[in-house]
């Protein structure tokens, strides 16, 4: 089997957000939680790997070590193609970790240029003169800008990647990018020529995409958000297919966990509390005042399950998070809240629950390794970048998950996955 794309996902939302594009365009893949062990073999009946990692906010040498072991692997599988994953918001800190992780992937592989471009068009991601849309307007005017761990307050990404890299950062505008596949590639190489390691991509429609994907064929890395997947699997004679990957049938109780504080989920759980559905508000200064809150959530959750999906979330307004935040410190209420979150999920799959949608990528991270996934296939897409995956338990059963990007997914979200895969739950 020969792994034509290995991918590096900086977190576990992004990881499947990935991995359903690439399947979307004709790809078989596999999504592994972390990275094997060295010698590890690589997945058969796979085109491409993604690996999930939960890189986006840690330290940025740990991020660059981590994506390193990653691609010591993808490469020892034999992956033609190195794809780093971030954000289509392009989530990141003036620290990195986006910058810094492309330059120790370009250096590791011994090349000199790549291009990175978040654009998602399905997802209102656009890219024009290097400024980044969410939906109609600039990243710095989006609910981006309130983000808890990597607020995005300058929408230029050149200048964004620029503060985060040692090489000088360049663009591919949109009129190269409409001109087509020859075009990218002499302004690409008019930018080595030039010393430029990274050159942001303009792009505002999928054709864009396709365009590009065309054109860096023979690059060793590129990094992007999702969107430039549709993109490159035709370089290998993979065609686009309308079926998702089948999973088998769901069984099992419904319930969501979310921590995402995006923009998109806070109308997702109002739109769930407005249908009258069994909800439990964690608060992350009753968990730092010592008190039982996971307990107390399972408790409620063990009351209402039978009902259909009962939601646990500590998603809240900005004002909310900030209130808590300057109480208990941004990283210290991240990591309280996560690890409480993680505990719920653990104790709602002891109470049966096997089909479960994860709400944001640090959550979903948490949640992940607290079950100790270490693979998902990936299923029927439930919203653009949002498919339904599927996991072994320890026990043999089979766990249906989704990993919703904070600021993806309709407003019905939370109640619509569940019908989704009850229709895409077919016997393979
Ligand atoms: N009520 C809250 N107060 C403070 N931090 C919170 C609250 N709810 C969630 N968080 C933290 O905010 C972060 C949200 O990130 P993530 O899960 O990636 O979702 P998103 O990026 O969509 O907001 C996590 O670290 C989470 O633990
Ligand atoms: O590219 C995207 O927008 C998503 O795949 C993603 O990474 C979102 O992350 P979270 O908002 O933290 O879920």
């Amino acid at each position: 089997m020969t792994i034509r794309l290995g991918c590096i996902a900086d977190d576990f939302t992004g990881a499947t957000d990935l991995a359903n594009n690439l399947v979307r365009a004709g790809m078989r893949v596999v999504q592994l939680i972390d990275v094997p062990a060295p010698g590890t073999p690589g997945p058969v009946d796979a085109d491409a790997v993604v690996i999930a990692l939960k890189s986006r906010t840690t330290p940025v040498d740990e991020a660059v070590e981590v994506s390193l072991r990653a691609l010591d692997w993808l490469r020892s599988v034999g992956a033609e193609q190195i794809y780093f994953k971030y954000c289509s918001t392009f989530d990141s800190t003036p620290a990195g970790n986006i910058g810094p992780v492309t330059e120790a992937l370009l250096d590791a592989l011994g090349t000199d240029f790549t291009v990175a471009t978040p654009a998602f068009p399905d997802n209102g991601r656009t890219i024009f003169k290097g400024h980044l849309f969410v939906g109609d307007v600039l990243l710095s005017e989006s609910g981006m800008r309130h983000h808890p761990l990597t607020p995005m307050t300058d929408s230029d990404l050149v200048s964004v990647l620029g503060a985060q890299s040692t090489r000088p950062v360049g663009l591919v505008d949109h009129t190269v990018v409409a001109a087509g596949p020859d075009a990218i590639r002499d302004r690409i190489g008019e930018l080595r020529k030039d010393g430029v390691g990274a050159a942001i991509v303009d792009a505002v429609s999928n054709d864009d995409l396709l365009r590009l994907g065309a054109a860096v064929r023979d690059l060793p890395l590129v990094t992007a958000g999702s969107g430039l997947a549709i993109g490159l699997p035709a370089n290998w004679g993979f065609e686009p297919s309308a079926s998702a990957a089948q999973l088998p049938p769901a069984g099992g109780l419904q319930a969501i966990v979310s921590g995402s504080v995006s923009t998109a989920t806070n109308g997702q759980v109002r739109e769930f509390l407005r249908a009258g559905r069994p909800a439990f508000s964690v608060d992350p200064l009753r968990i730092a005042d010592g008190q039982d809150v996971a307990g107390e959530a399972l408790a409620f959750a063990a009351r209402h399950l039978a009902d259909g999906p009962v939601l646990v979330y500590s998603t809240e307004t900005p004002d909310a998070v900030r209130t808590v935040q300057g109480r208990l410190g941004v990283a210290e209420a991240g990591e309280l809240v996560e690890r409480t979150l993680a505990r719920v999920a653990q104790g709602l799959l002891d109470l049966g629950v096997r089909q479960l949608a994860v709400a944001g990528g640090e959550t979903s991270g948490a949640v992940v390794q607290a079950l100790g996934l270490t693979g998902l296939r990936i299923g029927a897409q439930i919203d653009p970048g949002v498919p339904w995956c599927a996991a072994e338990l320890s026990g043999g059963d089979t766990l249906h998950i989704t990993l919703k990007s904070g600021n993806f997914g309709s407003p019905g979200f939370f109640t619509d996955a569940f019908a989704r895969l009850e229709s895409a739950g077919e016997p393979v």
